[in-house]
């Protein structure tokens, strides 16, 4: 590198797992590193990238920072590929086989992103769960971060499979459900089987989804640093744990408020820009405008959760019976076997028509900070349930896979913020605990939810602790540099 050379700053690739959850909190940590005037390449698939362009401001947000460049690449799938339902899962062998090798290529034929005036990569922060970016770093000795997108208590439950494999705990056969689990420490007494992320719910221990998930979380520690999506003071028992093993682990989260309070205080004025790869419905604000103080429940289910159609009469009868106002999200693609138009009964059109509003994709952020929302049925998401907590939003869970099953016991048993209704899709039972959040036992969860959401907001704003991290973080991509 000539004297001129020696000026430019890091260049950090960032490549996450690309579906929405991970690109959106990925997007914002290459924000935020941005704002730290690092030169960022972010891989993003092909699939993602059309429908970034296409719904959201993502051009206009990341033209302010020269430093930053897309380069797309396969994930691996046909393009018809629905990338949701029990299907998502297709894209962890597909991004091994396929888009591992044109990655490798990618890199070697473009000199890893050198150019007069860019670094070549300096430090590699891929997504925890693509080992293949960890071996093409290792093979060329470039640094390594892993950033898991998941919780802390998700990816310490993975972390800990071979254990709960060899006490006996999984493969989960849908026996002993309610038994407490020994091998996850830090979670004994209130973890259960059911609880265990939803990876572990299968019949053989040789069966890939486990299998994939075990081998690409306990490679973690390889990674010089890993990052993760949390805050101190939510999860900090379970980093402590996570510390043993690898102890250069940033916390920088909640991402969103984090990457807020940063434009806030570099007075760069910008609407949320939430990565949608769906297009926003906004009527529903000004439906919500007309609405009472904390009188609405948000119902959403994130991007990848398809329900059943008996599940969404279930969803509906409680919603409905339950007599609170609500805001749904039914995503064009979540109600499986649909084909035309069913005939809806009577009560529920009414009902709806009253009290009730539906949108195809909101912009949740925007919703969720909306006086008139007083709670989220949510699938516990960890981007969604991180989104209610910064809004003090108790939360009713209904998980659906993965991380999902151990971040609703947290936020029921831990966090004290929200009910639980994992493996049930009752109409009374949602009915009930719809009247249970938004009414009979509000003054239970709002106190407890705004205590959490003034730790979150802390956590973001100057001296606290992802604050610190994420200055830590930089400077250390910046010592990275040789
Ligand atoms: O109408 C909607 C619905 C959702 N969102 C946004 O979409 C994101 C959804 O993310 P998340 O809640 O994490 O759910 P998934 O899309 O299901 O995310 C996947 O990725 C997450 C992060 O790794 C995991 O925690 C989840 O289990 C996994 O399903 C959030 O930022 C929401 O604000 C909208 O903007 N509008
Ligand atoms: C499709 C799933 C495979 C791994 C990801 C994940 C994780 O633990 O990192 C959880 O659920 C999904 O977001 C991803």
């Amino acid at each position: 590198m000539g004297s001129q050379g020696a000026n430019l700053p890091p260049h950090v690739l960032i490549f996450p797992l690309p579906i929405q959850g991970h690109v959106n909190s990925m997007l914002r940590l290459a924000e935020l590193l941005c704002l730290a005037d690092l030169d960022i390449t972010f891989i993003v698939s092909e699939f993602s990238h059309n429908r970034l362009l296409k719904h959201t401001s993502v051009a206009s947000r990341f033209g302010r920072y020269p430093g930053f460049r897309f380069q797309s690449i396969s994930d691996g799938l046909p393009d018809d590929h629905p990338r949701a339902g029990e299907r998502v899962m297709d894209i962890m062998p597909a991004i091994k086989n396929v888009t591992g090798p044109l990655f490798k290529q990618m890199m070697i034929e473009k000199n890893c992103f050198v150019s007069p005036t860019r670094r070549p990569i300096t430090c590699i922060i891929a997504d925890g769960v693509l080992s293949f970016a960890g071996d093409f770093a290792e093979e060329k000795g470039i640094p390594l971060i892993y950033f898991r997108t998941v919780s802390a208590c998700s990816f310490w439950a993975c972390f800990c499979m071979p254990e709960l494999i060899e006490a006996g705990d999984i493969p989960l056969k849908g026996e002993g459900m309610d038994l407490f689990v020994k091998s996850v420490p830090g979670m004994e007494g209130f973890l259960r089987r059911r609880d265990l992320p939803g990876f572990c719910r299968v019949h053989d221990i040789n069966e890939p989804k486990l299998q994939i998930l075990k081998s690409e979380t306990r490679q973690t520690p390889r990674a010089q640093a890993a990052i993760l999506n949390t805050f101190e003071d939510l999860e900090g028992p379970i980093l402590s744990q996570i510390r043993k093993y690898m102890p250069r682990l940033y916390t920088i989260g909640p991402s969103h408020s984090h990457l807020t309070a940063r434009l806030e205080a570099e007075n760069i004025k910008t609407s949320i820009s939430s990565g949608s790869f769906w297009e926003e419905d906004r009527s529903c604000v000004a439906w919500l405008d007309s609405q009472p103080p904390k009188s609405v429940i948000y119902v959403s289910f994130g991007s990848i959760t398809v329900v059943t159609k008996d599940q969404l009469l279930e969803f509906w009868y409680g919603l409905v019976n339950s007599g609170q106002r609500f805001l749904w999200v039914m995503r064009p693609d979540s109600i499986m076997g649909k084909d035309g138009e069913s005939q809806i009964p009577v009560e529920l059109q009414e009902g709806t028509k009253a009290r009730g509003y539906m949108v195809g994709w909101a912009p949740q952020e925007e919703v969720l900070n909306h006086s008139a929302i007083g709670g989220f049925l949510t699938h516990s998401g960890w981007n969604s349930t991180l989104e209610s907590i910064v809004t003090g939003v108790p939360m009713i869970c209904w998980p659906y896979f993965a991380d999902q099953m151990i971040n609703s016991r947290f936020v029921s048993e831990v966090w004290k913020i929200g009910l639980d209704m994992k493996d049930t899709c009752d109409r009374v039972i949602i009915e009930k605990m719809v009247r249970d959040l938004m009414d009979v036992r509000k003054d239970e969860f709002l106190p407890r939810a705004d205590d959490m959401a003034k730790l979150a907001r802390k956590a973001v704003n100057e001296g606290g602790s992802s604050y610190c991290n994420l200055d830590g973080l930089v400077e250390y991509i910046k010592s990275m540099v040789v």
